[in-house]
């Protein structure tokens, strides 16, 4: 367990491979933790550093009293890389980890070599969507909209496999505040201007039966980007990573190869 204090808050991160390996970075969706990488990172080859990391109010990292904006989340990225002493990383973001990602090519391009945007989007949902969520988690918990959340979260045959209940609770145990907070930092988020303006190798994946990033959303940001392609997951929804991890590993083995990181 490894924790980088960057002052006003701690960040816990984990790292597996090569320490000195290129450099493999990932960040979590809401209401997840680093857990959702377990079973891709012990699938990528050899000589690799694999880091993974907890977003603020979520998992083992410190949860700072919310609302919080896109650009803290940012700054949270560059800082830990910064701690860590990354440069020229393929940073692979989850949804709103792939907003993380964005905005983190957008300012520090020196430590960012090639991004994965996972079940991710320039703008996710709409104000309204977020105040309505945000809502019925002060009134009822995280617990209220779990049902809900494994829907967009998983196609059907995972949704009634036993593994499902362990995410569910990992949702539910995530701290209010904390994905309270997330919810703000993403309903406050447009990236269509500045992301039209990134040129680098992109790989954008989307889950065909995503219900929080349908697949059209995730072609649609991976079309502003110069040097982005798109990989469809079938039978996956918005944590393909969880439910088809070796096939995920397989799509994202095959980028690292393409951009010369392995
Ligand atoms: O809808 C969800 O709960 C999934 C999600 C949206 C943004 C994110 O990070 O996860």
């Amino acid at each position: 367990m490894r924790i980088a204090d960057l002052g006003d808050v701690a960040l816990h991160f984990r790292e597996d491979g090569d320490p000195d390996g290129a450099p493999v970075v990932f960040a979590n969706a809401l209401g997840t933790d680093l857990r959702i990488w377990d079973e891709v990172v012990a699938l990528l080859p050899a000589g690799l550093r694999a880091i993974r990391y907890d977003m603020r109010g979520h998992g083992l990292s410190a949860c700072p009293p919310g609302p919080y904006s896109m650009g803290a989340l940012v700054r949270d990225a560059e800082r830990l890389l910064e701690f860590l002493g990354v440069t020229d990383c393929v940073f692979v973001g989850l949804s709103i980890g792939g907003m993380v990602a964005q905005g983190l090519a957008v300012k520090r391009l020196d430590q960012v070599r090639a991004l994965v945007l996972s079940n991710s989007a320039a703008k996710i949902g709409t104000p309204a969507i977020w105040a309505e969520r945000m809502a019925a988690i002060r009134a009822g918990g995280i617990a209220a909209l779990a049902d809900a959340t494994m829907e967009r979260w998983f196609a059907r045959p995972y949704r009634e496999s036993p593994d499902c209940a362990l995410w569910r609770h990992m949702l539910t145990r995530q701290p209010v505040e904390g994905y309270l907070g997330c919810c703000a930092a993403i309903s406050g988020t447009d990236f269509y201007t500045p992301t039209s303006g990134l040129s680098l190798p992109t790989l954008a994946i989307a889950g065909s039966a995503d219900g929080s990033t349908p697949p059209d959303l995730v072609r649609e940001t991976a079309a502003l980007i110069k040097g982005s392609r798109f990989q469809l997951i079938r039978g996956a929804g918005h944590l393909p990573c969880v439910e088809k991890p070796g096939e995920y590993a397989e799509i994202l083995t095959a980028f690292l190869k393409e951009t010369g990181h392995v």
